[in-house]
């Protein structure tokens, strides 16, 4: 008999949102949010302006523990069956097994090299030939290494649009997190360089799992195995990409993507 081939890894849930409400002071922003991500899948948000798309995303990595007033005010944010508020995980730590990519890109404005090595330096790497590899492997799996392995000592600031947010995509990376949160990362980006990213995406999923945010319902069908739109703070529908565009369940769901309003 043949021996049973290792169980396949791409429908174990890695985050699991459960029953979530969101308040910005009094202001609730999500409502009864229930969603699981599973590990190696890209999920997207769609959705109209201000539904709570990018605040469920910074939920993901506590990012919104730094807005004052803003907190999770019922349900549970489990990744890999750990709630992230209990007392024993570290929201620093959390953020580097959470990577974040922001809508514009956002380098320091030091060298290529001091970009990508940040921070493994801060997690305590200070071995040069290690702090190599890192910034290859990283660059190399944002894509971009062949544009800037001749320029890595260079100002970050001299890269065009679209390779600064590779850059960015390889500094979060280069921490090895599990999770790629993406807020909007293509936005400020023409057509060819979306494309780049696009693909980028695409092969990042091997290794990753990635929750993107993107107005584009092109780039959504694209990019994205599930998608998932919000309206008003609430869920409304979640499911396969192919089926959300094309026999969506929902009214709304369907009017939003019909251009209908939104
Ligand atoms: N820092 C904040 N303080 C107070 N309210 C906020 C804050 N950030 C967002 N909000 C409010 O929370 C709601 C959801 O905003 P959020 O940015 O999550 O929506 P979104 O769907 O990502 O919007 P967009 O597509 O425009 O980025 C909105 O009503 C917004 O005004």
């Amino acid at each position: 008999m043949k021996p049973k081939a290792p169980e396949s890894k791409t429908h174990e849930s890695l985050i699991e949102i459960k029953d979530v409400d969101f308040c910005y002071g009094n202001a609730k922003a999500l409502d009864g949010i229930d969603l699981t991500v599973r590990r190696n899948e890209i999920v997207a948000f769609i959705g109209p302006s201000g539904c709570g798309k990018s605040t469920l995303l910074r939920c993901v990595n506590r990012m919104n523990d730094l807005v004052p007033g803003a907190r999770v005010t019922r349900g549970t944010i489990e990744i890999e069956g750990v709630e992230i508020h209990s007392p024993e995980v570290d929201p620093v730590e959390l953020r580097r097994r959470v990577g974040m990519v922001f809508q514009k890109s956002n380098p320091f404005p030091q060298t290529i090299y001091e970009n990508v090595c940040y921070g493994p330096k801060l997690s305590g790497i200070k071995d040069k030939s290690e702090l190599d590899g890192i910034v290859e492997t990283a660059l190399q799996g944002a894509a971009l290494w062949d544009e800037v392995k001749d320029r890595l000592h260079t100002s970050a600031n001299g890269l065009s649009g679209g390779q600064q947010q590779r850059l960015c995509i390889a500094r979060s990376i280069a921490v090895r997190p599990e999770i790629l949160l993406m807020d909007e990362p293509c936005s400020a980006l023409d057509p060819l360089a979306t494309a780049k990213v696009e693909e980028l995406i695409l092969n990042l999923k091997e290794e990753f799992t990635i929750v993107m945010v993107t107005h584009n319902m092109q780039q959504a069908t694209r990019v994205s195995d599930r998608t998932a739109f919000f309206y008003m703070g609430r869920l409304i529908e979640f499911d396969e990409t192919a089926t959300l565009f094309t026999t969506p369940s929902c009214k709304e769901t369907e009017d939003y993507i019909s251009g209908r309003f939104g």
